[in-house]
């Protein structure tokens, strides 16, 4: 698909199929084309060519509704949170059937329980990010698209959210795409990883091949293309 804003184009024929229960990197620089392009699966932007399916049904173009329904959930970089209401309540609105039940959610994430009755507005950033991922799983996602999930956090508390994203995808089956610039944790977690650089992409390949290469890394980066 080719994904942009308006008529201009950020990210031109872009290809992607993912595996139920594999878990995707999506890396790059500032200004990439990232967000556009988790935004447009999402159908919260028109996309400008091509085509999204999930399980071998296309989505309607520009749509979210539809491609929420179909099992699309993004998890945006803001976390989009209902800020006065309370983590419970956040997660009941979001509750749909087949989703994680709310004891469900807990267990993923144990210390939102003591806070089930805070104001989402009044959680620290991981704990809004952990509920902001407890929000989207309740919803029975799919294919769970994360952007910038360690946006403001600590490294301490990314390194303790990361590993969950491969916990949701081995234990919900979900595709897990995570938009990340912790390349070397987001690498660990993920089965195959994307460079792209100003919307071309520098680098595709297994995540473990591309930990193993870090000059390869820094090279895509820095605007070489190449694939592992
Ligand atoms: N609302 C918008 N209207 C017009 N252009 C936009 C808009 N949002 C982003 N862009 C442009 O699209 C390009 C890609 O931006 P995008 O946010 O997708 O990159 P990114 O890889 O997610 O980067 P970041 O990590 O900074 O969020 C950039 O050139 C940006 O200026």
């Amino acid at each position: 698909m080719t994904v942009g804003h308006g008529s201009v184009a950020v990210l031109r024929g872009f290809d992607l199929a993912l595996r139920q229960g594999q878990v995707l990197a999506l890396l790059g620089p500032n200004g990439a084309g990232k967000s556009t392009l988790l935004a447009t699966m999402a159908g919260l932007l028109p996309r400008l060519g091509g085509s999204v399916s999930v399980a071998g049904r296309p989505l309607p173009n520009g749509r979210p509704a539809p491609a929420n329904k179909s099992g699309l959930v993004l998890v945006p970089d803001d976390r989009a949170l209902f800020t006065t209401l309370t983590v419970g309540e956040n997660l009941t609105i979001a509750n749909k059937s087949g989703g994680l039940d709310l004891d469900g959610a807990m267990e993923l994430f144990p210390s939102l329980t003591k806070r089930i009755n805070v104001a989402a507005g009044s959680l620290s950033g991981g704990e809004q990010q952990m509920l902001a991922v407890a929000r989207a799983l309740v919803q029975n996602p799919k294919v769970l698209l994360i952007d910038e999930m360690s946006m403001g956090l600590a490294p301490v508390i990314v390194e303790a959210l990361l590993p969950l994203v491969r916990r949701i995808a081995d234990e919900t089956n979900a595709v897990v795409v995570v938009v990340e610039q912790h390349v070397s944790l987001a690498l660990s977690v993920a089965d195959e990883a994307i460079v792209v650089v100003h919307g071309d992409v520098h680098l595709r390949g297994p995540a473990s091949e591309l930990a193993a290469d870090p000059s390869r890394l820094e090279a895509a980066y820095l605007g070489e293309t190449t694939s592992a």
